[in-house]
């Protein structure tokens, strides 16, 4: 256990444990700021959306508050057009009322747009005079500045328009230059992508959650054992379909950016000339003097509907001279990292048997590397070319070869249709199978995805809890992907500064008086040790917030929200709550989707606090930070994870009580201590009978509430070392927390 920390300046306790640093998209926390400053700044955004030149039609863009505002200036007109339909109107400048141009324009009132803000669109001419007046015209107005960079989209992803895979997707499809392309950054603008990660996402949190339910109930004779073996069962079917996912050869990636072809062989064969029939254009120097390609020559090419990157080199020999050394060791530094080789020999200089053609390839190519074989100069064979096509047909140790003459252009058809049947096998059918992974950080976050299941599989026999953990940090590395932070990262944020947070929350709802000393402990389970011993110390590492909650507390609190995440700004943020229902209603966190607990949820269970709290409030926030099913108790004294959400219990029974972690023994008999009178006969506890009452409540999968009903007594605080929560006069949760709508 960890020691225990006040709150006055607790902020460096902060700055831990934030979880890996992912390589392009930073920290969590990172996210979480960026988050909430995009949702603190209320500005509207305009940009040119069809691109910058002179055209026939240009688009130009708004999207936030004052889109309506700034429609009905630059129309001259107070009703704005219905929305979603095309209206002619004439677009002057508000200023000087100056007409700048006649054309269409769009209202996309929110959340029913891109980016889910209000937007609106003006189809203009696409001359510069005219497009520039309109966006100076725009910029004159309150409110509206220009936009940066992506950022049309990324309010589309802070709005949950998007996931992060589709972002990236409709990035891809804006640059795609060829067909592949197109289909591919179309298939994962559409969420193919992102849906398939979520499934998998889907598949670990419903296996986490039976096995923490198995953890926590097991002894209830609740949970059978079973369980455990479906888990089994989903964690390595889980574990295979990702594996075979990996292990795609890059195609996504490939296709994305294009496949990495070069063009490599002894000097003077032609490998230059090569390059520039296929690209049709003297892209580089070609002459009879072996030698003289020194540097390395690129070109982009649309083969066949796929991308490729095309690499001349130098030609590959013992060269005395420094600068063509150089320009050697280039060659064979891309041959190494191609993906594909053209190797180029001169077809009047090659053994005719299908050994020596192998062995001559062999000297030139890495092992393993796709290969097509050139035999260029085969106009200078004469009539005599039945030993080699023949041995060029023979397949292996030949690779896929052809004849071909640069000077006649005889045999490019040849190697063109070689050439595609590569680039297939590299890249595949973009819409055929499940879809690609196109970027190196998916599969870096996939990878560790993979070794966490892997590890789970060697926990699980000898520890469920650290076998848990495992599928835990198996369930991040995936939402990291989408950008599904609020999956897992928040719910990291929140293990730390949940309480804290709460504890604001609190102080901000005018019904709550705090005066009592209350203490948080918050677990923490971020731990991500590498080898068995370091996570079985770990897990024992508990770091805890003392917070002595007195009115003050409110003014440290405050200090600390800049430093909490998004999850927790957005319970800063709560909306002003009007209606508490008493806790005998359902809450509107509780499950929707046919009884069974939706994703995206928190199901929350509070026990005993020693304050008053409306539900309704707590549970609208959370929804706002998009957490997802995890069941918390905050508990006098301490704070545990109590269940997770789908699956986590067919309740018959109420759920029973967390272990205890044993923070209790530190806590004032009365948990009321500071409370005045007045607070407590005021408190909203439902039906007026004062805060002493257990306030613990949650949601079954049939969306009925248990516990908190008020019939029971609180549990007691622990004063024991023991694993048990102790209850007054009861055996139930929370108090007697008898099923409260059943
Ligand atoms: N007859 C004939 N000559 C060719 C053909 N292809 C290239 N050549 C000639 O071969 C010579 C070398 O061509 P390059 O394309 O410069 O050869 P390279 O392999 O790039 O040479 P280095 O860059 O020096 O390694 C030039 O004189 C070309 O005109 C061909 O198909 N037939
Ligand atoms: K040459
Ligand atoms: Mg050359």
């Amino acid at each position: 256990m960890g020691v225990g920390h006040t709150l006055a300046p607790p902020l460096p306790h902060f700055g831990v444990c934030m979880g890996t640093p992912t390589p392009n998209y930073g920290p969590p926390r990172r996210w979480a700021q960026q988050r909430l400053c995009c949702t603190a700044r209320g500005d509207t955004i305009f940009a040119v959306s069809s691109g910058h030149g002179r055209c026939g039609v240009a688009v130009i863009r708004t999207s936030g508050p004052g889109s309506r505002g700034a429609l009905r200036s630059l129309t001259g007109r107070p009703e704005l057009p219905p929305p979603r339909v095309l209206a002619l109107r004439r677009i002057r400048d508000p200023a000087t009322a100056e007409p700048l141009d006649r054309g269409l324009v769009v209202w996309f009132p929110g959340p029913q747009s891109f980016t889910g803000e209000d937007c609106a669109e003006l189809h203009v001419h696409g001359g510069p005079a005219v497009v520039s007046g309109v966006l100076r015209a725009l910029g004159r107005l309150p409110g509206l500045r220009p936009a940066e960079p992506g950022e049309f989209t990324r309010r589309a992803f802070h709005r949950g328009k998007l996931d992060l895979t589709a972002a990236e997707g409709l990035g891809d499809l804006i640059h795609a230059e060829t067909e592949a392309q197109r289909r591919q950054a179309l298939r994962q603008m559409e969420g193919e992508l992102g849906r398939l990660y979520q499934r998998w996402s889907e598949t670990l949190t419903q296996a986490l959650a039976h096995l923490e339910a198995y953890i926590d109930f097991s002894e209830d004779d609740n949970v059978e054992e079973e369980v455990l073996s479906q888990v089994d069962a989903a964690v390595r079917a889980l574990e295979q379909e990702l594996g075979a996912h990996l292990q795609d050869g890059r195609r996504g990636e490939l296709l994305r950016g294009g496949v990495r072809a070069v063009i490599a062989g002894p000097p003077n064969v032609g490998k230059s000339s090569l390059l520039n029939l296929l690209c049709r254009r003297p892209a580089a120097i070609v002459s009879p003097v072996a030698g003289t390609t020194r540097d390395v020559v690129e070109v982009s090419l649309n083969v066949t509907g796929y991308p490729v990157v095309l690499s001349d080199t130098a030609g590959l020999r013992n060269a005395t001279d420094p600068v063509e050394r150089e320009g050697v060791s280039r060659a064979r530094d891309r041959l190494q990292r191609a993906d594909l080789v053209l190797a180029v020999l001169d077809a009047t200089a090659v053994p005719a048997e299908p050994a020596g053609l192998g062995a001559a390839v062999g000297s030139l190519v890495p092992p393993a590397a796709p290969c097509i074989l050139v035999l260029n100069k085969a106009d200078l064979l004469g009539g005599d070319t039945g030993a080699l096509r023949a041995a060029c047909a023979r397949g292996p140790p030949v690779p896929p070869a052809t004849l071909l003459s640069c000077k006649t252009g005889d045999g490019i058809d040849r190697l063109l249709e070689l050439l595609g049947q590569q680039l297939a096998q590299l890249c595949g059918d973009p819409l055929a199978g499940s879809p690609s992974l196109t970027q190196s950080r998916h599969s870096q976050h996939l990878g560790d995805c993979a070794a966490a299941l892997a590890r789970y599989g060697r926990h699980r026999a000898r520890d469920l809890g650290l076998a848990a953990e495992q599928l835990r940090l198996a369930r991040r590395h995936l939402g990291r992907i989408t950008g599904h932070v609020g999956a897992e990262d928040v719910l990291d944020i929140i293990f730390r500064d949940f309480c804290v947070a709460v504890l604001h929350l609190l102080l901000q709802q005018p019904e709550v008086r705090v005066g009592a000393c209350v203490r948080v402990a918050v677990h923490h389970e971020e731990h991500q040790p590498q080898d068995d011993e370091e996570l079985d110390e770990g897990r024992e590492e508990e770091d805890v917030l003392h917070v002595e909650a007195a009115v003050p507390l409110g003014h440290r609190l405050l200090g600390l929200q800049a430093e909490l995440g998004h999850g927790v700004a957005a319970l800063l943020h709560a909306p002003p709550c009007s209606a508490h229902p008493t806790p005998r209603q359902p809450l509107s966190m509780g499950p929707r989707r046919g009884g069974a607990c939706s994703p995206g949820r928190v199901y929350i269970a509070l026990f005993n606090i020693s304050f008053c709290w409306a539900p309704s409030c707590l549970s609208g926030c959370l929804g706002l930070a998009g957490l997802s099913q995890r069941s918390f108790c905050l508990q006098e004294g301490y704070c545990s994870r109590l269940l997770t959400g789908r699956g986590a219990k067919r309740s018959r029974s109420p759920p029973p009580p967390p272990r205890c972690r044993c923070w209790g023994s530190a806590l004032p008999r009365d948990p009321l201590p500071g409370l005045t009178p007045h607070a407590r006969k005021s408190a909203p506890c439902g039906d007026g009978r004062g805060l002493r009452r257990v306030l613990g409540w949650g949601m079954d999968e049939g969306g009925r509430s248990w516990g908190g009903d008020g019939g029971g007594t609180p549990p007691h605080r622990c004063s024991c070392r023991c694993r048990e929560l102790q209850h007054a006069g009861t055996d139930s949760p929370a108090g007697g927390g008898k099923d409260a709508a059943g």
